[in-house]
């Protein structure tokens, strides 16, 4: 199923052929990258099908990825955009993930690759599958669905796609929940404005009341921020990262409805231990498309697709 590396530089160099995205697996098959023939490049960590790093054709980074992040499969990614199924945070009152540790379990579980496509001459498709089977017996015991999710990570010249589409491949319903966890790297939290989430209500999980309502203005930040929103506008309107006055990120959902902004601040990035540096927090904003404030019901056969698309500017 893997594809192996080829040469597409000599191949785009050579008139009258198509470019072709390069796709290479590394690290003794822990890791997958692919290269546009125009320069952008993503990177996946099989523990948690993890995108790890993200860069425009100048190699500019545009995800945070903590300097002591574990990417050995210890512990789930600090940084990049780690997965969260079938439980965001904890459900001690939803008896059938009460049991899970946060965020569930797919971060902390090794993926399969299951290949490239291109989808057009200058972008690429991944795919990875985790499914019942793959777990272990921990995680089996925990979660004993049937389950399959089928994960796509799609690298265009002016944006990333991701998206996730869990399917019941068993007899018993199941519910879940799930989050693209991105940490998008920002120069100064202090000059970021998140926009598309006025008027919109939300949970906050720094004081737990959990009613409140935006106000009409953009979201700042001037402390620990750990919001759960669910936009007035729809999946369709985009939530817009700016740094600095300038536009720097553009989240379009499908099928998500909500998104969590989150900035640990000075005392909770101290408190984390794969938080490095300590003062990364003035770096990094997390803006993460899910489907958290109620439950996705699979009933036998069933299937639930959810999706972001981040384009740049
Ligand atoms: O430390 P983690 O399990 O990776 O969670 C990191 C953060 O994820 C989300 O943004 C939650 O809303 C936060 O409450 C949580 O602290």
């Amino acid at each position: 199923m893997v594809d192996r590396p080829n040469k597409p530089s000599a191949l785009a160099a050579t008139p009258g052929l198509q470019p072709q995205a390069q796709v290479t697996i590394s690290d003794g098959s822990s890791r997958v990258t692919a290269v546009l023939p125009t320069g952008e490049s993503v990177e996946i960590l099989l523990f948690g099908a993890t995108v790890l790093s993200w860069k425009d054709a100048s190699g500019d980074e545009k995800l945070w990825l903590s300097e002591g992040a574990k990417l050995d499969g210890t512990k789930a990614v600090r940084g990049g955009i780690p997965l969260v199924f079938p439980v965001f945070g904890t459900a001690p009152d939803h008896e059938a993930t009460s049991k899970l540790p946060q965020h569930g379990f797919a971060r902390n579980s090794r993926w399969e690759f299951l290949g490239k496509s291109e989808t057009s001459s200058n972008s690429v498709k991944l795919d990875f599958g985790l499914s019942s089977e793959n777990l272990d017996d921990a995680a089996r015991q925990l979660w004993p669905y049937k389950f399959g999710l089928l994960y796509s990570v799609t690298l265009a010249p002016e944006s990333l796609s991701t998206a996730l589409v869990v399917t019941n491949e068993g007899d018993v319903p199941f519910e879940c929940q799930t989050l693209l966890h991105t940490y998008f790297k920002i120069k100064d939290i202090a000059s970021v404005q998140v926009t598309g989430l006025e008027d919109s209500p939300f949970h906050d999980k720094v004081d737990g009341v959990k009613d409140k309502t935006q106000s009409s203005d953009p979201i700042t930040f001037s402390g620990e921020t750990d919001r759960v929103y669910t936009p007035v506008k729809g999946p369709g309107h985009p939530v817009i990262i700016t740094d600095g006055g300038v536009e720097k990120f553009r989240v379009v959902r499908d099928n998500l409805d909500d998104v969590v902004v989150w900035n640990p601040w000075v005392d909770k990035a101290a408190g984390m231990g794969d938080f490095q540096p300590k003062d990364g927090w003035k770096n990094m904003v997390c803006v993460e498309a899910g489907a958290v404030s109620s439950w996705q019901k699979l009933e036998k056969g069933d299937a639930f697709e959810g999706a972001q698309t981040i384009y740049l500017h």
